[in-house]
């Protein structure tokens, strides 16, 4: 265990959601804590408007074939009726206007691709045991299709289903059901039947990024792979903003929505807080202030205007927690170090950007050349301006260059230490090194000097 995050108290209004999060998950940090102000509610029009736009979408986009599957009983201590089976083939093709009236507390039932039953059969009957995850808006469980194949699905909290909170699920069934892309985690059907909510999703099997960094998981991230990572990352936006006339601002861009599959590449989760602009020439007064705090843009905090930068900057935060291995706020730091954005920062204009590397991460010369590019990146993407922030395109870009440099740098070191092997023993060999890395803590920079030298 390398450190201990931070519980971040906030408090912005009097309607903030305070989250809980599971065992299983991250469990604690600066994720732990939304702001939710709200002053009045985006007219559900916008939803309503912005669904009819899409709504061939729908139909193009949900096409598996759905069974009628009996409603195991039990799970969760409850017993449900099997009110899916109302649902019929031709309701699939209903407007967006009809599921938005259906689909009120208490309302009828609406089903994309998936029965109840099959989910409820497929989960166990959304049995703790099958749990992956809890979030602000409830829980995910991993589940087995009759055909095999694994999904996710996150079932909205039945409590306090308020119609804020109505608006924001189905913002993200709106928001995924328009998008595939391989950095992005594929919404696969939708389920409401009365106060039930559940989204079906690719499952994505390796945790989340935040448990990596936190060595919950896995063994520990190289510069190759986070930066792999980051680049995975940085495309998801990229196509969020690019992807209509109408860019798709993510708004929750945190290392635990961040998910990691198998072979260590990401895909971007969770867009209960996404939202489309309606007019893209005009910028978007927003009238709720969502998001992760730490990684909130402080220009969004003070003017509610929503734009694409405000992804660039919790990216740019991001991206200092991937090298620093730390939570945004870390509250147990001393005060200097207690802001991880402004410490690193600070470190890197005094030229001691290798004091805030991640003392898991290996110390090579491409590793603390990449630290020192990604720093200086990140700083662009926190500027206070939002115009000065680069696109996120722009640090896919950039994030491509820092790669190839690696790539590079330790190709011509391992054909150095080739020509060179009749001197290897001036060196420390790799596993004194790995030994000394995971060691060093940030004031270790003589140590550093040493083995770089
Ligand atoms: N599609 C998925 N595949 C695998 N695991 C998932 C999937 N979606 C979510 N999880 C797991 O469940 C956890 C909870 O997810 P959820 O989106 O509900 O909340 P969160 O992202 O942790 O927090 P927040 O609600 O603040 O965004 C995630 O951190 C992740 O570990």
């Amino acid at each position: 265990m390398r450190r201990t995050p931070s519980p971040f108290p906030v408090v912005l209004s009097s309607s903030n959601q305070t989250k809980k999060k599971s065992e299983t998950n991250h469990g604690h940090g600066v994720g732990a804590i939304k702001h939710q102000h709200r002053k009045t509610l985006p007219a559900l029009n916008f939803i309503i408007v912005a669904a009819k736009k899409v709504t061939g979408v729908f139909r193009v986009f949900f096409t598996r074939k759905r069974k009628d599957n009996p409603v195991p009983e039990g799970g969760d201590g409850e017993v449900r009726k099997p009110s899916y089976s109302t649902e019929t083939r031709s309701s699939r093709s209903r407007s967006w206007d009809s599921y938005s009236s259906s689909s009120s507390v208490g309302g009828q039932v609406m089903a994309i691709n998936f029965t109840i039953g099959e989910i409820y059969k497929a989960t166990e009957n959304l049995s703790p045991a099958n749990k992956i995850g809890e979030g602000g808006f409830g829980t995910v469980y991993k589940g087995k299709l009759k055909d095999g194949s694994v999904v996710a699905v996150k079932r909205a909290r039945k409590t306090k289903i308020d119609r804020s909170t109505l608006l924001e699920f189905k913002n993200e069934i709106l928001t995924l059901s328009k998008i595939e892309h391989l950095n992005l985690v594929r919404l696969l059907g939708y389920i409401e039947d009365r106060d039930e909510r559940l989204m079906v999703m690719e499952y994505v099997g390796n945790g989340n990024l935040r448990e990596h960094l936190d060595g919950k998981r896995g063994n520990g991230l190289e510069i190759a792979e986070l930066l792999d990572i980051a680049i995975d990352v940085a495309h998801a936006p990229t196509y969020l903003h690019t992807y209509t006339d109408n860019p798709i601002i993510h708004r929750d861009i945190k290392a635990s929505n961040i998910l990691v599959t198998e072979k260590l590449r990401a895909k971007v989760a969770d867009f209960g807080f996404a939202r489309l602009a309606v007019d893209p020439s005009v910028t978007h007064i927003s009238t709720q202030v969502k998001g992760t705090a730490g990684y909130l843009d402080p220009e969004y905090l003070r003017t509610y205007q929503l734009t694409e930068k405000s992804d660039v900057y919790s990216f740019g935060v991001l991206l200092i927690e991937m090298m620093t291995g730390r939570y945004p706020i870390e509250q147990k730091k001393p005060p200097k170090e207690r802001v991880t954005i402004r410490w690193a920062i600070q470190k890197l204009k005094a030229g001691d950007a290798i004091f805030v590397m991640d003392p898991r991460m290996k110390r090579s010369p491409a590793s603390t050349m990449a630290v020192e590019k990604v720093l200086k990146l990140a700083h662009h993407c926190l500027a206070p301006s939002r115009q000065s922030r680069p696109a996120m395109k722009n640090c896919a870009e950039v994030l491509w260059g820092i790669r190839k440099d690696v790539r590079e740098i330790a190709l011509s070191s391992s054909a150095a230490a080739a020509s060179t092997s009749h001197h290897s023993a001036n060196y420390p060999n790799r596993n004194a090194m790995e030994k000394r890395h995971t060691s060093f803590g940030i004031d270790d920079g003589e140590n550093y000097k040493f083995i770089s030298a």
